[in-house]
């Protein structure tokens, strides 16, 4: 099995990325949007997801899991080495065929609420689900994506981040559920207009 320190341990390239050219805004907003989740450079998130479907491969997952539409990108490198089918709950466009599962939670980034809604025939009783979405923060996302699965009958064996904000509380709520967590960078907190992150061991 994947260790603890393992599957955070700060992935080079992405901290380095994240140091030089993040944009942060107060001690709250960090915005890498020009290679993550608005412009996408697919040979860093090719990088990023194999990094992460390597720490998840231990889990044997038989499909991921993410939320429409950020985790998409990662989730379908991720489920691409795995060699599993990536399902991504619907928040756009939630008129999805019954049966489904859904779930209301304060939107993320937006304000207001955002409907999560995934449909029972492609998260069955019995699968192996692991977790992937592009960024953690409060983990409300994450921790809804939890219920649904396990709701569907589905175990759910690890959740996989790009990024996560340590200085807010998703971490310890999705291990909360028995859900080990793995990230590619750790954002301690934000100050000056500079994101400070754990470091790579040497
Ligand atoms: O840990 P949390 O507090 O739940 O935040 C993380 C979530 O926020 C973002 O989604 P968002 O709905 O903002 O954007 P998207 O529609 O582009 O995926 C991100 O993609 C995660 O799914």
């Amino acid at each position: 099995m994947t260790d603890a320190h393992d599957l955070t341990a700060p992935h080079e390239p992405l901290v380095r990325r994240i140091e030089a050219e993040a944009t942060v805004i107060g001690d709250q907003i960090l915005r890498i949007d020009h290679f993550l989740n608005h412009r996408i450079e697919p040979a860093f998130i090719v990088d990023m997801g194999r990094e992460l479907a390597r720490r998840m491969s231990a889990f044997h997952p038989t499909m991921i899991l993410t939320a429409e539409a950020s985790g998409i990108a990662p989730g379908l490198v991720v489920a691409q080495v795995l060699n599993v089918p990536l399902v991504y709950a619907k928040k756009y466009a939630p008129q999805v065929e019954s049966p489904f599962i859904s779930r209301v939670i304060p939107s993320p980034t937006k304000g207001g609420e955002t409907k999560l809604v995934m449909s029972q025939r492609y998260v069955q009783p019995g699968a192996r689900v692991v977790l992937v979405d592009d960024f953690l923060s409060n983990g409300r996302t994450a921790v809804a994506l939890v219920e649904m699965a396990r709701e569907a009958g589905a175990e759910v064996l690890a959740a996989g981040f790009i990024v996560e904000k340590r200085f807010k509380r998703g971490h310890e709520a999705v291990e909360a559920l028995g859900v080990p967590v793995a990230t590619l960078a750790q954002v301690e907190r934000l100050e000056h207009g500079k994101a400070v992150l754990r470091q790579p061991q040497a």
